[in-house]
């Protein structure tokens, strides 16, 4: 029979629109499933790249616009903090009038920026020193550049945090391939050079200084030297994705003695340095103290060029790299130095709606106070059960899948399935965020002004990194939410060997109460497996069912997964993406998340076959005369209909871990025999190559 509930009406509906049944799926089912999603839509000059995976984050921010702007009398205070938060932002006329003066006048507190002041190196240079104004802008504004000093979890020993050194992580470029600045990065290289000009000079107009375009444009020239040296210094993402090869503990101390910096004809003290940051939140931190040093050979590399520049550039520098990233708090006049550069990297010819980047920017800073009033405006509390049988289902699968793999030996299969059933799940929201009382505690450092967005920002980068700061004495809560509610997103945590659905997600396509069981398995069932196949790919394979790095793997089983991995490197390094002229995916850097796809439709699947075995075939859906197999990777599908504008695709090919859309779903359906099969594929069409790649 035919199912016509509103729920099997809207679903129906929407996979006839998004389809084009008159391409054949056996040559190329992204364009079966996406043809009609890409006949109707065009992407917005506003995003950078257009999906119905984003389309579901741009409607939640809307539900987010609602409950921010809603005044409740009564409510938690948490809950009014992040309405301040978000009206302090929206208030686009003050921030107007204020210009760039919140900026100019805390420059100061980081040493001042030399291209943008006059005697620098009277009023401040003489006693400047590197460690300080590295610890400075560490600490109070939770930015790291050069050393990257950060506390986080002790990757053998998971219930404890430990201080990390690793190499500058964060380029203004992205990532170390645009330092070339030739063919698609030369615009990127030219606007941001540019930027830091304009920016420059709109500082100096601002405190009546006289502007020298030379001198300006030379020492410019000289930042983008340095950050050019810096990110060719750095490790490439293929030397750092072994964790066991990055595990490097020391004491405190014997980065003093190995690891030389030598700037400005001082030694770099690692010792005074952690004390200044560590300081502030009253940690003492003896030279015996274990540290991890992620990026040795990076600080072997940095001690070579750094003497090449002097303290005047590395502030240029420094100062530089926190200042462009706080421009979108200022004036019209101060975000526009940004905008040249903003279209080089994403495409996107005018930022988003002002209540938008406010609704993500009180999101990200205020997650559980915003989890709340999203949980409460658009979460059914009926989702939890559907889900919790749904992560049963998949990862029974996960586990009897154990048995099909030749490769792997019994001895190494008994620790994978105890990791599997170790894996602990998290659905929807942390009660946590129910309690006002948990809530208010939370926040209760935090108070907003209605009036100083930029102060407010300045608040919130001090509260978040002093919290980091503080967690180096105190044992690490497993307990605790790797994410907010209000995220359209899923994830997987090594640490905590933890697997983690938002509230966010928990919508259609990838799941609805009332829809086709299909339609959840393609959809969110997908994304279960996904996750639980994280703990299982190239970098989670390597801890145990603890969240501890340690190896329970046999050699033998070990070079077999290694082996088998190659196959979907090269498989997925062979894909040439039109939207990046051509660009290859990088097969290495996106490995994790390919075996994560292509375990996950395996395991929902077959969850989805089992479902079907007890509880008989669905009735079909009106309109469309396809199986349930067939829906179930229709829906499947479609998830990714959608495009990139061609300089995000440029960008997210370099530095995105997930591979684009379209490939994420060819690559994992041309891996799986059994979509062949829904769609009677014979042995010569595109959907199924020769020989496909298997892991899991
Ligand atoms: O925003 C982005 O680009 C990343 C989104 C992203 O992948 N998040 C993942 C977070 C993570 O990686 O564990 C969660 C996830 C989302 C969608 C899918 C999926 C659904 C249908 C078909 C295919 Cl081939 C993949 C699988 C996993
Ligand atoms: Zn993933």
């Amino acid at each position: 029979e035919i199912c016509t509930s509103a729920d099997c009406t809207q679903s129906a509906s929407r996979l006839i629109a998004n389809m084009d049944a008159s391409v054949e799926p056996c040559d190329n089912f992204y364009q079966y499933a996406c043809g009609g999603w890409m006949k109707k839509n065009i992407i917005p000059e506003t995003s950078s790249r257009y999906s119905t995976f984003d389309i579901l984050r741009d409607e939640l921010e809307v539900i987010l616009k609602g409950v921010l702007e809603k005044t409740v009398d009564g409510e938690g205070a948490a809950l009014t903090k992040a309405k301040t938060l978000y009206k302090s932002c929206t208030n686009e006329s003050l921030i107007e009038l204020r210009g760039g003066a919140p900026l100019l006048n805390m420059l100061s507190s980081v040493f001042e920026w030399p291209i943008a002041v006059d005697n620098w190196e009277t009023d401040y240079g003489s006693t400047w020193t590197l460690e300080d104004v590295l610890a400075k802008l560490n600490e109070k504004y939770g930015t790291q550049l050069l050393v990257n000093f950060f506390i986080s979890t002790d990757d053998r020993n998971s219930n404890s945090y430990i201080i990390h050194f690793d190499q500058q992580t964060n380029l203004g470029l992205l990532s170390r391939d645009f330092y070339s600045c030739t063919g698609p990065y030369a615009e990127a290289c030219r606007a941001y050079e540019q930027f830091m000009i304009d920016l420059a000079k709109l500082i100096r107009s601002d405190r009546g200084l006289a502007i020298n375009e030379t001198r300006i444009k030379d020492e410019v020239r000289r930042v983008m030297d340095l950050e050019t040296d810096i990110a060719n210094a750095t490790d490439t993402p293929e030397d750092r994705n072994n964790p066991v090869l990055l595990y490097n503990k020391m004491e405190l101390g014997d980065l003093n003695a190995n690891f030389t910096l030598e700037v400005d004809s001082k030694v770099f003290n690692w010792s005074y340095f952690t004390a200044k940051i560590m300081d502030t939140v009253n940690i003492s931190v003896p030279d015996t103290e274990k540290v991890i040093n992620y990026s040795p050979n990076y600080y072997r590399r940095l001690n070579l060029i750094i003497g090449k520049y002097t303290k005047r550039d590395l502030q240029n520098y420094l100062v530089w790299r926190f200042a462009m990233n706080m421009v979108i708090g200022l004036s019209r006049s101060y975000r526009d130095t940004r905008k040249a550069f903003r279209k080089a990297l994403s495409g996107t010819t005018s930022e988003a709606a002002v209540w938008r980047q406010c609704a993500i920017y009180v999101n990200n800073n205020m997650e559980n106070a915003v989890g709340r009033l999203y949980v409460k405006e658009a979460f059914s509390e009926k989702s939890k059960e559907l889900m919790d049988e749904m992560i049963k289902d998949i990862r029974e699968v996960f586990i009897s899948n154990l048995d099909d793999l030749s490769w792997m030996d019994a001895k190494t299969k008994r620790a994978a399935e105890e990791k599997a059933r170790a894996i602990r799940e998290r659905i929807g929201y942390s009660d946590n965020i129910t309690d006002d009382e948990y809530l208010n505690k939370e926040y209760k450092d935090l108070d907003y002004s209605a009036e100083e967005y930029f102060e407010n920002i300045l608040k919130n980068l001090e509260y978040v990194q002093k919290k980091r700061l503080r967690n180096l004495r105190v044992k690490v809560n497993k307990e605790e939410w790797v994410t907010g509610a209000a995220v359209v997103n899923a994830f997987y945590s090594s640490s905590k060997n933890q697997i983690v659905f938002p509230a966010g997600i928990l919508q259609p396509p990838f799941f609805s109460k009332g829809q086709a069981k299909s339609l959840n398995y393609g959809g969110i069932g997908m994304v279960i497996g996904h996750e639980i196949t994280h703990g299982f790919d190239d970098n989670g394979r390597n801890y145990d069912k603890d969240g501890d790095l340690k190896d329970w793997w046999t050699p033998e089983s070990t070079n077999r997964f290694l082996d088998l991995s190659k196959c979907i490197v090269n498989q997925y390094g062979n894909f040439s993406w039109d939207l990046a002229n051509g660009l290859h995916l990088n097969g290495n850097n996106t490995l994790g998340e390919n075996i994560a796809d292509n375990g996950g439709i395996r395991q929902a699947y077959q969850a989805y076959r089992n479902y079907v075995k007890v509880h008989g075939e669905e009735p079909s859906l009106p309109g469309i005369d396809l199986s349930h197999n067939q829906l179930f990777f229709l829906n499947f599908a479609q998830v990714w209909c959608g495009t990139h504008r061609p300089e995000q695709a440029v960008n997210s090919a370099k530095v995105d871990i997930h591979s684009p859309g379209i490939f994420r779903v060819l690559g994992s359906l041309q891996n799986f025999p059994e979509f062949a099969r829904a769609f009677n594929c014979n042995k010569s069409s595109p959907m199924v190559p020769d020989n496909i790649c298997r892991v899991w």
